[in-house]
């Protein structure tokens, strides 16, 4: 049985980095972008960083940022993985992906087919796509889900996973419909913007696995 990806994003306090580490996630976000509720500066994410134990990856979140910060970030935080969350473009891409030995995701915001279709452009630029609700008030972390139905035919060029509006209550129907194999929350898990509930983590980890592995 293949293991489910979880990643909790947006973590910002040391309980809830815990929550997610001992709740079993294999990847915790950490956002760096300053009109998100869920940012955090540079040293505080670094601080952080540290608590997570090496089987657990660190995913940092950017949208847009310039190369000079996003050397910067990358030097301060040391992630495993960096998620472009914003309208770069693939050459952006290769650029980091040629000059780091970095995981770089991109996310792809699903408002149609055409979206997901020309997230092929990404396929020998990206180690993973993120699909995701079009962009609402923020780039992401809006709670939107994008239309599943989208992704049922469409063929995977490279790893993915499932972002979106996703928490306890629908992310064993999310994994049970489009069989992702990486899920990403962050707004669904919280008790107000910026939040997170560590109970709502917990949960979101049991039902993830728990779908996986009555699919098995
Ligand atoms: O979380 C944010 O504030 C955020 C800001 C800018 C870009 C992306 C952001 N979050 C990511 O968006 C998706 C979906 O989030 P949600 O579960 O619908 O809240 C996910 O990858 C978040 O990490």
């Amino acid at each position: 049985m293949p293991e489910q990806l979880i990643k909790i994003c947006g973590l910002t306090t040391p309980e809830t980095v815990d929550a997610a580490v001992d709740a079993g996630a294999t990847h915790i976000g950490l956002v760096h972008f300053e009109k998100s509720p869920r940012h955090l500066p540079l040293e505080d994410a670094a601080k952080l960083r540290t608590r997570v134990p090496p089987h657990v990856k660190v995913v940092l979140l950017t949208v847009n940022m310039q190369p000079k910060d996003t050397a910067e970030a990358l030097q301060e935080i040391q992630p495993d993985v960096l998620q472009l969350h914003g309208r770069e473009n693939p050459e952006w891409l290769a650029l980091i992906k040629n000059n780091s030995k970095l995981e770089v995701w991109k996310a792809i915001g699903v408002k149609d087919a055409a979206a997901l279709e020309k997230s092929d452009r990404f396929a020998d630029v990206a180690h993973r796509l993120i699909y995701d609700a079009a962009a609402g008030a923020l780039p992401g972390g809006n709670g939107l889900a994008l239309d599943w139905r989208l992704l049922l035919n469409h063929r995977h060029k490279l790893p993915w996973g499932l972002a979106g509006g996703l928490g306890p209550s629908n992310v064993g129907d999310a994994i049970r419909y489009t069989d992702a194999p990486l899920v990403d929350a962050s707004s669904g898990l919280e008790s107000a913007p910026g939040v997170k509930d560590t109970g709502k983590i917990r949960a979101f980890c049991d039902a993830a696995r728990e779908a996986r592995r009555a699919m098995a």
